[in-house]
């Protein structure tokens, strides 16, 4: 399980355009991280390269158990996190139920059960995720989280599509997720309701 996650001078071009660059910052077990800064300053592009689909111009992304004790990037990222990215990446002709069944046989065993229940999903199960509501679409796309424990999310703007209320459950599984030692680091445009550290990303362009 990672314990920590250190990001060390980081630097990151998409096409011809630098986006940042020294930027470093570290996360311990139990803490969550708000990305924030303008509409293109880079926020989706940082969680992606955490999550290795985009290679860095300079500097590292590592993972540790704990003190001298490293994971492999590839070990990481295949096992322990999981990047919620706002297109989701849902089939449109799969249920609900299929779309979970698959998510969280890919991901390894899991919990489906009760991220049914914390996402009030048992009315949707039936229905094709391409008629599901985007607020929907979240809740289901935020039950792989639940059903397949891992522990650093990478969540791309999570409450976006919220309700009032489905925001309060969302914000409450993080900290859950946190209590029991997990990581979050997540592009937000509004603050996270929970002790998070912030890192402007805009600011290190
Ligand atoms: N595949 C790509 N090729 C070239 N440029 C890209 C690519 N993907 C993203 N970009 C550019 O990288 C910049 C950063 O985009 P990114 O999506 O990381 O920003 P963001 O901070 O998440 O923005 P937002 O708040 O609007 O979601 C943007 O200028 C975008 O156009």
């Amino acid at each position: 399980m990672i314990g920590r996650l250190c990001i060390d001078d980081l630097g990151l071009s998409r096409g011809e355009r630098v986006l940042f660059h020294g930027l470093s910052v570290d996360l311990d077990a139990g803490e969550a991280l708000a990305l924030t800064g303008a509409n293109g300053a880079g926020k989706t592009s940082l969680l992606r390269a955490i999550a290795g689909f985009i290679r860095p111009d300079a500097g590292a992304v590592r993972f540790s158990e704990g003190p001298g004790a490293e994971i492999e990037p590839e070990t990481a990222r295949a096992r322990h996190i999981h990047l919620l990215g706002h297109l989701e990446g849902l089939k449109g002709a799969r249920t609900a139920r299929e779309e979970l069944a698959f998510q969280t046989a890919w991901c390894g065993r899991g919990g489906i059960d009760s991220a049914v229940e914390a996402l009030g999903l048992a009315p949707l199960l039936d229905l094709e995720t391409r008629k599901l509501s985007a607020g929907q679409r979240r809740r289901l796309s935020l039950a792989r989280l639940i059903a397949a424990p891992r522990a650093l999310w990478l969540l791309d703007e999570p409450l976006a599509p919220l309700d009032a209320r489905w925001r309060a459950v969302a914000t409450q599984l993080m900290q859950d997720h946190l209590a029991g030692g997990g990581m979050v680091i997540a592009a937000v445009h509004d603050p996270l309701d929970l002790p998070c550290h912030t890192l402007d990303v805009g600011a290190a362009s």
